[in-house]
């Protein structure tokens, strides 16, 4: 029984406002913002007449989807608990809950009832429809019946009988503490509910604070950054640093190698520039990202962006050089997904950069939104194309959603068309507030015109089929498809290749440190993480091939060459969720190599960049062999090389997001293999969406 499960059973369900301790989330166990179903769709299931559904029918029909994978055994338990607290009640508020419950799980804030309705099937996992319902389905009854049966032809008759029902509450005003609640056809489970106000709250309060930018600002700025004025297009990095020192409150998205760092890295310099000028004092500024892996990259970026800079050496001396995780710079506290800072201890700052934002769920989001004091300046940096983040909730999506179409404000505009040198695009589409805060870089500095990895990530975000086939045929040296026909032989064999540098060097006695180095050079990536084509059975192929190969000490449990990714926080340890280490023999023991396993530490880098860190193996808790690893745990993250391994066949998992972030997680050379002819091209046209109200509630 999973922990959530437990605290179903002694009452005090977890998803409305229990306090148990904060798990990382596995990005593998769900689906994340998965909606799409599969083309085919399970027409063969039975229709059922009108009124003959009653509970004990629905509440069989939970247990079958259980039963056989549609539904986690999680959303069961949470619609029986609903239920029980209305005897007598309508079935339809039961398996309400089982589907908003299951929503979360695939990334959504809440059940769009509106959105269900269009196409009820896709609100479960159901499989691929063959022509008959199988074996295992007979009996099965899927939502779209179901809520046919029930009566529910219309979002407002749904939203009607949800309404009377006495487990709800309505939206807005609500303090009531029932479990769910219904706001604008949006159902959620009440603690998310909660989480979402509290995000919009802060958002909107740190959306109405603006400051003046003086002549002299945009003079400093103007020396940062250069005369774009007789640019053919505005130099959008200026553009996002003039609302950034306008705002409290800005997000900066852009693609690989857009120049986020280099432009937060500019706008550090100005704010510090200013406050040394007016207030005698640097701003206490500091750096986060969601994991270790992510944060320690953005240490590295800054200190090239730091040296880069022309500003006086106390301006340099006030710039923050190193990044923390999310998690660290909150406070976990064991035993409790409460974290040290919170509304009532705030963290003692006054500028916070996020990078990686696209990464924090809706629930983070809210405790670094209630840890910030109400004077501070909050700069969010991602890329809102990337996959979004593993638990519910996608707050950077959501604030970027239409960011291209809102205009901004006549302030905005004026202050940024200063800042640019040049007018402005200005659209014909009613003023969003959000179009003030959001900027998205055009320009990537690191995937140049001939670029095939830029080339295809544009052609699987922009889902165009024809930009992906003329990628294909223009023969770039940097991206590879190659279709295999098992998931052994070539493929196990580029993997073997790609991991043999490092595992020599370790094998030669190379200091940890580089083996860490050439180990991050190449890395595996799996759409999937069951069966041969996923991480797990990649993994198991992969070390086998290198035992073979003398490359790898074992196959099972701990041996020198075993890389691990961390999966669950030890603040103790000072360890975080993705950070990657490798089992070696320690290096005074190297004597005694083929000693015992007992020698072995499993070598992390330092989280500053700088050395290593070792840890006897078994004090770690949460680790996986990482060989492979899903594309999902991998964002963050950054490889020379990348192996992208795609499933054999169709799959929902398959999106554009997923895509495009396995091929972007490579700088210099991505290659694909699957058995699917067609996996890139199918997976371009499906994009992911999430049920949310963030982004209605601010205006997008
Ligand atoms: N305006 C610019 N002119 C020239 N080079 C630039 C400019 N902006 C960024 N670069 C260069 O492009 C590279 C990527 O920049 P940067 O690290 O700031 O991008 P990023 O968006 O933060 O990248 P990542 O995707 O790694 O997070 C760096 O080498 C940087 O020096």
């Amino acid at each position: 029984m999973t922990r959530r499960d437990k605290s179903l059973e002694s009452g005090q369900f977890s998803l409305f406002d229990a306090d148990e301790p904060l798990e990382t989330p596995d990005a593998d166990d769900v689906v994340p913002g998965d909606d799409a179903s599969f083309e085919s769709g399970p027409g063969s299931y039975p229709a059922l007449p009108d009124g003959a559904v009653d509970m004990a029918f629905i509440e069989q029909q939970l247990e079958r989807w259980v039963a056989v994978g549609w539904l986690r055994p999680l959303d069961a338990h949470l619609a029986r608990f609903v239920s029980a607290r209305e005897p007598g009640g309508d079935p339809l508020v039961t398996l309400s809950a089982a589907l908003v419950s299951h929503q979360l799980g695939r990334g959504h804030i809440c059940l769009d009832l509106e959105h269900a309705l269009r196409d009820p099937d896709a609100v479960l996992s159901l499989p691929p429809h063959d022509g008959q319902a199988s074996g295992e389905a007979v009996g099965i009854v899927t939502p779209g019946a179901l809520l046919a049966a029930l009566g529910v032809h219309h979002v407002e008759s749904w939203s009607e009988r949800l309404r009377v029902s006495c487990v709800l509450g309505q939206g807005e005003e609500d303090t009531t503490s029932r479990p769910l609640v219904l706001e604008d056809r949006r159902l959620y489970l009440r603690r998310f509910w909660q989480h979402e106000c509290s995000v919009v709250a802060r958002l909107q309060s740190l959306m109405a604070g603006a400051g003046a930018v003086s002549d002299e600002m945009l003079a400093r700025l103007e020396s940062l950054f250069g005369d774009s004025s007789a640019a053919a297009a505005p130099d959008w990095q200026k553009v996002a640093c003039a609302m950034a020192l306008r705002n409290r409150l800005t997000v900066i998205s852009g693609g690989p190698g857009t120049g986020k760092t280099t432009t937060v890295t500019r706008l550090l310099a100005l704010l510090q520039e200013s406050a040394l000028n007016e207030q005698g004092r640097a701003l206490i500024t500091h750096l986060a990202a969601p994991t270790g892996k992510a944060a320690a990259r953005l240490s590295q970026s800054l200190g090239g962006a730091v040296a880069a800079l022309d500003v006086p050496e106390a301006v340099r001396a006030s710039l923050p050089r190193e990044a923390t995780t999310l998690h660290r710079l909150l406070g976990v506290r064991r035993d409790s997904r409460h974290f040290r800072h919170d509304a009532d201890h705030p963290l003692a700052l006054d500028v916070l950069v996020v990078d990686e934002a696209s990464m924090v769920d809706l629930e983070l989001m809210a405790s670094l939104l209630a840890a910030l004091p109400s004077h501070a300046r909050l700069i969010l940096l991602g890329d809102r194309d990337q996959l979004a983040s593993v638990e519910a909730g996608a707050v950077l999506g959501d604030l970027c959603e239409g960011a291209e179409q809102g205009r901004c404000s006549d302030a905005v505009q004026t202050l940024t068309e200063r800042a640019a040198g040049q007018a402005l695009p200005v659209r014909d589409a009613p003023p969003s507030v959000l179009a003030d805060h959001v900027v998205v870089l055009q320009k990537s500095y690191r995937f140049h015109e001939h670029s095939g990895i830029g080339a295809l990530a544009r052609g699987v975000n922009h889902g165009s089929l024809e930009e992906i086939r003329r990628c294909w045929q223009a023969g770039f040296q940097d991206i590879e498809f190659q279709l295999v026909r098992e998931q052994g032989g070539a493929l196990i064999r580029q993997a073997v290749n790609g991991y043999r540098e490092a595992l020599r060097a370790m094998a030669d006695g190379a200091a940890p440190e580089a083996v860490l180095r050439l180990f991050a050079r190449f890395q595996v990536l799996c759409a999937l993480r069951r069966g041969s084509w996923g991480v797990e059975g990649l993994n198991d192929a992969i070390v086998e091939a290198l035992f073979r190969e003398k490359l790898v000490g074992g196959t099972r449990g701990w041996y020198a060459g075993r890389p691990v990714m961390v999966t669950r926080n030890d603040p103790q340890l000072g360890l975080y969720n993705g950070d990657i280490g490798i089992a070696m023999v320690m290096p005074t023991d190297k004597a005694n190599r083929n000693d015992a396993s007992g020698r072995l530490r499993v070598f992390f880098p330092h989280p500053s960049g700088d050395g290593v860190r070792a840890v006897l193996p078994g004090r770690l808790g949460g680790v996986e062999t990482a060989f492979a690893m899903t594309v999902h745990k991998s964002q963050g993250s950054e490889f020379e090389r990348v192996l992208l391994v795609l499933p054999e066949r169709p799959n929902p998992i398959m999106t554009r997001e997923l895509v495009y972030t396995g091929i972007t997680r490579a700088r210099s050379h991505c290659l694909i293999m699957t058995a699917f002819a067609g996996a890139v091209e199918s997976a371009a046209l499906r994009q992911t969406w999430r049920a949310s109200g963030v982004g209605k509630r601010l205006g997008a």
